[in-house]
């Protein structure tokens, strides 16, 4: 590109998945669309988000099992080049070449806007009609007096740690913390997590309650309702103290408590783009932001920070934007935390009994598949509404998110227990977990008063009808 730059109809402000969703989507409907990356294409999600994740929790479930058989260690070296080797085989989707082959153009550079439809990279102006931002979001920062950046990490450096740490201290206790603390102690390390309120707290208690003592099973030792308040340097490392007087010896400390947004410095309020408090751009659920010419997906937003969701939210602002369309994202939201066992949500997890909501659960005591794969602690939990439409629920067990993918599909659509229950699944599976308990709800609808009293009347209709024919012979 040159400096007679076209006015771009979109310009795409990051190129992670929203980003890249986004200038696909756009650019393939013909639209003149660039996209402005800072560094790597593929965002947080290719290089330090989902898919080292998942590839380390992988190898930490094999080394698990084979030092469980072989008393044999993993070479952490050999994961390592596992997680690469993963990142390089997923990487060509989301490269320069892949976004400019769907049509869009790709400038590297720090992009910030310097008045309505007019941005700055390195000293090129570019000018847009209408623009979407993906910039994405950050670990937030912690402020703990005497911490050495030297034995720091987040989940954007851990990756580049060539030793797996003797002693791993986790600050926090989400969905980053209880997955890399379960994957570097089933790696070796000695793992400790200093949480300060309970772990998962977004999900369910008893789904919570399981991680933790799967973790716990796998060496994690837990420090709840624990706060750091300073350290100093130590052998190999640093020293933790906590507010209980405690202290904590630690070679490794990743810091683990959250994400914040990436709009510092991009002159949003240039464009009169509403942030909420946290810093986060305000969406409708047309991804449209309070200037109506720009749009806004991914975890820069106030939505929860999912791919999945980053995608979805990034296609629909680029069809609305370039085709002037008012498509709105769905409400349903499925979630999915790869512990093992993994736990998976979607909708509502709680029964509301002032809604007249139900629960039903089934323990996976009572699931085949987790009873032949020795693996029963988990369960599946519908909440159900009057008329038995399925409102949400909680997974959790092996291969949990897998299952989830049925749960979601009722509740976008509406579906009721019925609708599962008269659907047959194969056996055996985890999907199991989802049947039984809608045939149970349904069951239990059955054992209601008045559809006894109903069914009973059809029973003694039929035997009346089947004896028909000896009344009529003993009538003779
Ligand atoms: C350890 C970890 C594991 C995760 N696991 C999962 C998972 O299993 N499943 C799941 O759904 N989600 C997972 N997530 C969350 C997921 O990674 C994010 O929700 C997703 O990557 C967000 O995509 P995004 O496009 O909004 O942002 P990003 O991927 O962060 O992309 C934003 C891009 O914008 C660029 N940028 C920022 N500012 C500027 C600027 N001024 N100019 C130019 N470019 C700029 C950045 O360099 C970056 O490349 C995980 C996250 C982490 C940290
Ligand atoms: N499997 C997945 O889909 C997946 C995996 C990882 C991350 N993510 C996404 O990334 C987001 C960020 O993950 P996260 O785990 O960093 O954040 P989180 O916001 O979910 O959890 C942060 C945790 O840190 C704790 N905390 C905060 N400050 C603390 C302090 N000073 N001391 C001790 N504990 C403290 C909080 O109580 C909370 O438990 C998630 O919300 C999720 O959307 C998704």
């Amino acid at each position: 590109m040159t400096a007679q730059d076209p006015i771009f109809d979109l310009l795409v402000v990051g190129g992670g998945t929203a980003g890249i969703v986004g200038a696909k989507t756009a650019a393939r409907f013909g639209a003149r669309t660039v996209l402005v990356e800072q560094d790597r294409t593929g965002g947080d999600c290719l290089w330090t988000g989902c898919v080292p994740s998942k590839t380390l929790l992988s190898a930490a479930e094999h080394a698990k099992t084979t030092r469980a058989l072989t008393g044999e260690r993993p070479d952490f070296a050999l994961v390592r080049k596992r997680i690469f080797a993963a990142i390089s085989t997923i990487e060509p989707i989301d490269s320069h070449q892949s976004i400019e082959e769907s049509g869009a153009a790709v400038i590297q550079g720090v992009l910030s806007f310097s008045a309505p439809g007019v941005a700055q990279v390195g000293g090129r102006t570019i000018r847009f009609r209408q623009a979407l931002i993906a910039t994405g979001g950050a670990p937030s920062g912690l402020e703990i007096p005497g911490l050495n950046a030297s034995v720091t990490v987040t989940s954007e450096t851990i990756w580049e740690l060539e030793r797996l740490p003797a002693r791993l201290t986790i600050i926090g206790g989400g969905p980053i913390a209880c997955e890399l603390g379960q994957a570097f102690a089933r790696l070796g390390s000695e793992v400790t997590m200093i949480v300060r309120s309970g772990i998962l707290v977004k999900e369910v208690p008893e789904a919570a309650g399981l991680v933790r003592a799967a973790l716990e099973a796998d060496g994690v030792r837990f420090l709840e309702n624990s706060a750091v308040y300073g350290a100093t340097a130590a052998d190999h490392g640093t020293r933790l103290r906590l507010d209980n007087g405690d202290e904590l010896d630690a070679d490794v400390v990743l810091l683990a408590a959250g994400r914040s947004p990436r709009t510092a410095g991009l002159g949003l309020d240039r464009l009169g783009v509403e942030l909420d408090e946290t810093g986060r751009i305000v969406t409708d659920a047309r991804m449209g932001t309070s200037n109506p010419r720009i749009w806004a997906a991914g975890d820069v937003t106030t939505n929860p920070d999912f791919t999945h969701l980053a995608g979805v939210h990034a296609s629909v602002a680029a069809s609305n934007a370039v085709l002037g369309l008012s498509r709105q994202v769905a409400g349903t939201v499925p979630r999915v935390t790869f512990t093992s066992p993994e736990v998976a949500a979607v909708g509502i997890t709680v029964a509301d009994p002032g809604l007249k909501h139900r629960a039903r659960t089934v323990w996976h005591e009572h699931i085949d598949r987790a009873v032949t794969d020795d693996a029963t602690a988990g369960f599946t939990r519908l909440i159900v509404a009057k008329r038995g439409k399925i409102l949400g629920g909680t997974i959790v067990g092996p291969r949990a998110g897998e299952s989830l993918a049925e749960l979601a599909l009722a509740v976008q659509h509406g579906l009721t227990t019925s609708d599962i229950a008269g659907t047959t699944h194969a056996y055996p599976t985890y999907a199991d977990g989802v049947w039984n308990a809608a045939v149970a709800d349904v069951r239990a609808n059955l054992e209601a008063p008045l559809m006894r009293r109903a069914i009973g009347v059809l029973v003694r209709v039929r035997r009346f009808w089947l004896d028909r024919p000896a009344r009529q012979r003993s009538a003779r």
